[in-house]
């Protein structure tokens, strides 16, 4: 059993893990967020970040699929809702494909996910397949990264712009709709583990739940820096630069 105090003292452990090593801290984001990063480097990350996109509501449904507690379900079965949408209206993944299409490139194609990074699938199918197998606590504790993202999300918005003609509100309106769902979410996931790992052994376990999570994101953006910012880098099977791409975007363009 832990005690109110070692809850506390827990739940700064998580927070400290955010502060040391959450991915804004990348280059890749230092580029992106300061206007320092080339039409190709932006497709290249939303192309590779759509594979992340789309996964999302797959790692959720691994999820639920194996929670007993009709409670648990409902609290979560949101974040499914939040990226896939209706039938009509869609959500975050359409909002997405918006994004793509305001930097320039096919949304068919990005949907597609060809030319998606090696590294990116890697990292990305060892996270929805961590969800699957491992125990919820733990599941749960690597979706904490959430805690950080209001903060990345808003710099984003603010820094994307600032430096970018592409930008605008239609275009962004990805990273506005989080600001509104992640707090709700990680509201819920920090109370569950902060409740459920209730001895020093699940606390680590979910410490290092969290870890692996930040090596996920880490390691998607050391792809994008090695394939798109240092020259020569582009691995087998990596966006060439060029397909898919069916426009040049102005800053005279009306917004849609
Ligand atoms: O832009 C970002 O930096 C960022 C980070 C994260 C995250 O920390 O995992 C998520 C998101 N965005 C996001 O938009 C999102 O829907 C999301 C879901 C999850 C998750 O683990 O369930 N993380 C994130």
């Amino acid at each position: 059993m832990t005690t109110a105090s070692d809850k506390q003292a827990f739940h700064a452990r998580l927070l400290e893990i955010g502060t040391q090593r959450y991915h804004d801290k990348h280059p890749f984001h230092v580029m992106l967020h300061g206007g320092g990063c080339t039409m190709t480097q932006v497709r290249a990350w939303v192309i590779n970040r759509y594979y992340y996109q789309s996964r999302i509501p797959m790692k959720d449904a691994a999820f639920l699929s194996r929670c007993e507690d009709p409670q648990l379900r409902r609290a979560w079965r949101s974040r499914i809702e939040d990226h896939d949408g209706g039938m009509d209206e869609g959500g975050g993944i359409r909002r997405w494909l918006r994004l793509a299409e305001a930097v320039g490139l096919d949304p068919a194609y990005v949907a597609s996910t060809r030319g998606v990074l090696p590294a990116t699938r890697f990292a990305v199918d060892a996270y929805v397949a961590f969800v699957r197998e491992k125990p919820l606590v733990e599941a749960v504790a690597s979706s904490l990264t959430e805690l950080f993202a209001p903060k990345i999300h808003s710099e984003r918005i603010a820094g994307l712009l600032e430096h970018y003609a592409f930008a605008d509100e239609a275009a962004l309106a990805y990273f506005r709709q989080r600001l509104n769902e992640a707090p709700r979410d990680v509201e819920f996931g920090l109370a569950y583990v902060l409740d459920h790992a209730d001895t020093r052994e699940k606390q680590d376990a979910a410490a290092a739940a969290l870890t692996f999570k930040t090596d996920v994101l880490w390691s998607q953006l050391d792809a994008l820096y090695s394939a798109y910012v240092t020259p020569g880098r582009i691995p087998p099977g990596g966006w060439d630069g060029r397909e898919g791409v069916v426009r040049e975007p102005t800053a005279t363009e009306p917004a849609e």
